[in-house]
């Protein structure tokens, strides 16, 4: 991995506690101190020259530095860890399926650093525990903020939460819009990606994940 992004220990090293708080400008500003905002800079001030500007023009003059804490921005969730927002559980003897639909997120494709933006779905089967509400949207909202694929994306946060909520079951399902197939190449405007990651119950009873995907997608044909 370039310096420029942090080690693999160094983006789930978050023991000084920098990223328990929920605030967003200042995950931000942290992210930027953990990052090596100079080289993105110099990096950005590169490609303008390569593709025939000149970085010294008055409105590009700051455009690396922009850029640079952009990445901070959007890649902050390198440098967060998502079971920090898993460790509150409550004990309820609440044992139907939990549903949170409509997570609205954006994320990175890796392929090409451009956004995809979507919904996400996340249902778990409790096992005697429950998470606060709030806090699935927070994991995805981490794994999200970093170069991502979207199976990838799917993928992690069913295995997180089958893990940290010692769940009986999880289904995530994501739906987005990925700008690389609509402002560049295919030029498809509109098109959808939809991924999902069924595990536990979800995953070995066709009843359950019928379940699911019917209030998730509302009796839609899925
Ligand atoms: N499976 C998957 N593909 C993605 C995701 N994000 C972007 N892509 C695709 O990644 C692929 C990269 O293909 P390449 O052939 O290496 O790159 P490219 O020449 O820019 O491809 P085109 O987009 O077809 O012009 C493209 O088909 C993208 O649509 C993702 O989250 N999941
Ligand atoms: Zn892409």
């Amino acid at each position: 991995m370039s310096e420029a992004f942090p080690s693999e220990r160094s983006a789930y090293d978050c023991g000084d506690g920098a990223f328990d708080d929920d605030n967003e400008d200042e995950n931000a500003s942290v992210s930027e101190t953990k990052m090596d905002l100079e080289r993105i800079r110099g990096a950005v001030r590169e490609i303008l020259i390569a593709v025939g500007e000149d970085p010294d023009r008055e409105g590009l003059r700051d455009t690396p530095d922009r850029v640079a804490r952009m990445y901070a921005e959007v890649f902050r969730g390198l440098h967060q860890d998502p079971k920090v927002h898993l460790q509150k559980l409550f004990t309820q003897k609440y044992d139907e399926m939990v549903l949170v639909k409509d997570i609205r997120f954006e994320s990175f494709c890796e392929h090409h650093l451009l956004p995809f933006i979507g919904q996400a779905h996340v249902a778990y089967l409790p096992n005697g525990k429950v998470i606060g509400l709030s806090k699935i949207p927070r994991v995805i909202d981490v794994l999200a903020k970093r170069p991502q694929m979207q199976e990838r994306l799917t993928e992690d946060v069913a295995d997180l939460l089958m893990k940290e909520l010692d769940a009986r079951g999880v289904a995530v399902v994501i739906e987005a819009s990925h700008s690389c197939m609509t402002v560049r190449g295919v030029h498809k405007p509109g098109s959808s990606f939809v991924t999902s990651a069924m595990r536990g119950a979800f995953k070995e009873r066709l009843a359950t994940r019928h379940e699911v995907l019917s209030l998730i997608f509302g009796g839609k044909p899925t």
